[in-house]
């Protein structure tokens, strides 16, 4: 049996997990903690999953590494510097593991595994990304993480910057510059979670699109990630890295 302990338990994607957990035959939940709890009910799990908010995410990887328990972690905002702080964490703490990914479903790590393979065909690629409007952060993990890979791949394929004659717009009328992608953002009642990566040529496009219908689409996920961190070394960042794409 593995031992867990949930971070935001009674969060909207805590509840999920939480219950899948519990229901989860090689896995016992052992402590669920939420805003205000004492964090030293997770000294009983080996492996605590974090879904909470950008804002107390890293102190609570601190605590996990300190404690010698592997962080799985949806809780989004990570830029470079924070997964660089992470990294130092784990260097001091050897033996302790973390998994952090942007988004834990399925569907949406192909979406960014196919929006990757894509980009190098493309002389334009925009990203739209739409969520409920309880949303903290903006972009999405999930966007900014796909700008960084489609980035990625047109280095790697030596394309040019994409073409864009814009000389005046209104401040955000062209989205977030992430590493040479733009990336827009909507908030509005009714979504949950979706993403758009338009691609574009000569004289046709391509539209990736993935929809989240409900909070339980990340559970297996999660648990994909709970039961294989512990044999994962240092820092990976991804759960791509645990499916054979
Ligand atoms: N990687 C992935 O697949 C996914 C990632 N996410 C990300 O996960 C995070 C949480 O999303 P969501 O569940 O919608 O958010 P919610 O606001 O619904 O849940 C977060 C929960 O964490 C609690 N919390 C806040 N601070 C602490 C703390 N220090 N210790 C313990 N609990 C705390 C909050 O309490 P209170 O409300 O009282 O502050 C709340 O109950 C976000 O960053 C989101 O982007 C979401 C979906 C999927
Ligand atoms: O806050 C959310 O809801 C979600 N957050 C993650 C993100 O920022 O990418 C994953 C998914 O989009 C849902």
């Amino acid at each position: 049996m593995i031992r867990v302990g949930v971070l935001g338990a009674k969060g909207r994607v805590g509840v999920e997990v939480c219950k899948a957990v519990h229901a989860a035959d090689d896995m016992e939940l052992v402590a669920a903690i939420d805003a205000g709890d004492p964090i030293d009910a997770l000294s009983a799990a080996e492996v605590v999953v974090d879904f909470t908010h950008p804002d107390v995410v890293m102190d609570n990887l601190k605590w996990c590494v300190e404690h010698g328990v592997h962080p799985v972690v949806g809780t989004t905002g990570f830029d470079g510097s924070r997964l660089d702080t992470v990294r130092g964490w784990l260097a001091d703490n050897p033996g302790v593991n973390a998994l952090i990914a942007p988004n834990f479903g399925i569907a949406a790590v192909l979406m960014m595994h196919f929006a990757q393979q894509a980009a190098r065909f493309f002389e334009s690629v925009e990203i739209i990304e739409l969520h409920h409007p309880n949303k903290a952060d903006a972009p999405s993990g999930t966007a900014r993480r796909t700008a960084e890979l489609v980035a990625e791949s047109r280095r790697k394929a030596g394309l040019a910057p994409m073409p864009d004659a814009t000389t005046s717009e209104l401040p955000g009328a062209r989205g977030a510059d992430v590493d040479g992608v733009r990336v827009h953002g909507i908030r509005l009642a009714g979504l949950i979670a979706h993403q758009e990566v338009l691609l574009g040529g000569d004289g046709e496009t391509l539209t990736l699109r993935h929809d989240t219908m409900n909070r339980s689409s990340f559970t297996p996920g999660v648990l994909l990630g709970v039961r294989r961190v512990r044999d994962l070394p240092g820092l990976t960042v991804g759960l791509e890295h645990l499916l054979d794409l």
